[in-house]
């Protein structure tokens, strides 16, 4: 008894006498590491959970950037000071840091700071955090949400063989087909433009996931696709940011307690792309399930489970983000008739006037202007796969501390890039040299303008493509080759056929489309009106052409 009286306070001592140490070592070492980047002022706990807008966040950070931001300088320790020039002072700040309960949040506002951080470094920050909504959605295993590790990497290993540049060259006949049957259903003009745009972002990784084609008229599986992710983007909230995310042991808690909604949204979403997809043609799943069962592996190995999750990554993945870019193209050219013109009088050198037939693939090289039109709309509205509202994927960082200067970041501090602001980027004088004129950067509204990647010869300011619209580094899109030809073909074949109008008003008068993005699991623009018209009387010649063959082949 005696003994225990003795040892007790002892033992205390002993462990406050640790704590105290640890304490003191910590503060010392933190004293000779380099501060945090820059931060708004936050609450106390909460930090800046309520400054933090659900809608269109990026706007925000861009206003605090302006604001607050340090600079880039976490390149620091890989290269000399010196690489920075002297304009630095008056840049728009690169790097900022958040904080709301359970994450720490790095904002990098510029490709350069991106790409020092998720490419240079990119075996530190490829990781990403858990995202509780998405395990409870089904998803845990699809690669956009798995941890940095071998099944990350067994994954990525499935998409690059199925979806690198050489394979998807094969899949071009498929995507010429899907192209004319947009075109056909802009003509009969019996849907509305945004239900044509999706159906042909569906159809394409629907085909190349599931080995299903989707008939021109009602499709029982895609009506099924349709409706429900429909419902998902537009009820899981921003991606890493719902309560449910930032607390993950609220998905244990009943729908009634305040917080939970999401993860009630999230159960009631079936995984409804495995059990209708098809496998009767070649495809993503159908290859891999043969190759399972060469393997001898049956329906209930774990392997089984990661497929399916990989191909409705490809859908989940691939759909909304081609549908998004198409709208975003569409609004493009409702706004700037004058590259519509531009376009089309470079589509009829190379294909004809009057129109002797349709683009192709091999006409890409000949076409520097409609390309410059598919690389200013990924950068003039960036939108994301799953929604990232442009906010893309977290990226964390899995090693214990960085200490480049002149900033710390430590273990679980996530990173966070933003695509809408990498076309901020390109108003520094550092990157790209001194541009005539004064160009203001207004988050989203930022100028239309392809001939920006022209060369200086021919009136443009002679710009790189805008980095970032993929992503950066180790988890940089494996569809990347995909969605770009789908986007490309689709584009240039509408450039081809049709003019895009502004709507009239009840007086006559055209209707201006604001520019805007909805927020949720899919960044698509504000809904907006336009009129899609047949070009000329040679563009109507090739739709019937098109009609005919495609009637052929029902
Ligand atoms: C215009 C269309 C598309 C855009 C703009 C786009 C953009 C992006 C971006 C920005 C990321 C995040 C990269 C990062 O975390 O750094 C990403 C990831 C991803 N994308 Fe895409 N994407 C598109 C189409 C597609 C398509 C068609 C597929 C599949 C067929 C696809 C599959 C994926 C997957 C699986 C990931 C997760 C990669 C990982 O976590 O390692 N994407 N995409």
């Amino acid at each position: 008894m005696a003994l225990e009286a003795v040892t007790l306070p002892l033992f205390i001592t002993f462990i406050c006498t640790l704590a105290l140490l640890k304490f003191i070592i910590q503060r010392r070492s933190h004293g000779k590491l380099p501060p945090l980047p820059p931060s708004p002022p936050a609450d106390p706990i909460i930090g800046h959970l309520r400054y933090i807008p659900t809608e269109n966040p990026e706007l925000k950070f861009t206003e605090w950037s302006k604001t607050y931001g340090g600079p880039n300088l976490l390149a620091y320790s890989l290269a000399p000071l010196d690489i920075f020039d002297t304009h630095i002072h008056t840049c728009l700040g690169d790097v900022l840091y958040l904080k709301v309960p359970n994450r720490q949040i790095i904002v990098l506002n510029s490709a350069e700071a991106a790409a020092d951080l998720l490419e240079k470094r990119s075996g530190n920050y490829s990781d990403r955090p858990e995202f509780p909504i998405f395990d409870l959605m089904g998803w845990g295993n699809a690669m956009p949400f798995l941890r940095y590790g071998k099944k990350f990497q067994e994954n990525r290993q499935m998409f690059q063989e199925y979806l690198g540049n050489t394979k998807v060259a094969g899949y071009s006949d498929m995507q010429i087909l899907q192209a004319k049957q947009l075109v056909i259903e802009f003509v009969e003009g019996k849907k509305d433009k945004e239900d044509i745009l999706q159906k042909l972002g569906t159809a394409i990784v629907v085909r190349i996931g599931f080995g299903h084609d989707m008939f021109r008229e009602a499709d029982p599986v895609y009506d099924t696709l349709a409706t429900k992710h429909k419902y998902t983007i537009s009820h899981c909230g921003p991606v890493g940011a719902t309560p449910v995310d930032l607390f993950p042991f609220l998905r244990f808690f009943p729908s009634w307690f305040p917080g939970t909604l999401y993860a009630n949204r999230a159960r009631s979403f079936v995984s409804f792309v495995r059990k209708e997809a098809g496998t009767a043609k070649s495809s993503f799943l159908q290859h891999h399930m043969n190759l399972l069962q060469q393997e001898g592996k049956d329906e209930i190995h774990e392997d089984f489970e990661i497929i399916k999750a990989a191909a409705g990554t490809i859908f989940a993945a691939g759909s909304d983000s081609l549908w998004s870019t198409l709208s975003v193209f569409l609004l493009a050219m409702v706004l700037h008739p004058e590259c519509q013109v531009k376009a089309q009088e470079e589509l009829d050198r190379v294909l004809g006037n009057p129109l002797q037939r349709l683009p192709d693939f091999g006409d890409r090289q000949s076409l520097p202007f409609v390309n410059c039109i598919v690389q200013e709309t990924y950068r003039w509205v960036a939108v994301t796969p799953l929604g990232m509202n442009s906010l893309q994927l977290l990226h964390q960082w899995t090693s214990n501390s960085e200490t480049s200067q002149p900033y710390l970041i430590e273990r679980q501090r996530t990173m966070s890039t933003m695509a809408c602001l990498f076309p901020r980027v390109q108003l520094y004088p550092r990157t790209f040299g001194p541009y005539p004129g004064t160009r203001e950067y207004t988050g989203m509204l930022s100028t239309f303008n392809p001939s920006r990647y022209l060369p200086t010869s021919e009136g443009g300011y002679g710009e790189p493509w805008a980095a970032g619209t993929f992503g950066y580094g180790r988890r940089k899109c494996p569809g990347r080759f995909l969605a770009d030809s789908n986007f490309w073909i689709a584009a240039a074949t509408m450039l081809t056929l049709f003019s895009i109008h502004r709507a009239k008003d009840s007086s006559g008068k055209d209707i201006i489309p604001e520019v805007g993005l909805k927020t949720g699991l899919s960044s698509h623009p504000n809904p907006y009106e336009c009129e899609i018209k047949l070009r000329n009387d040679s563009a109507r010649a090739l739709v019937a052409e098109i009609k005919a063959e495609l009637l052929a082949m029902d």
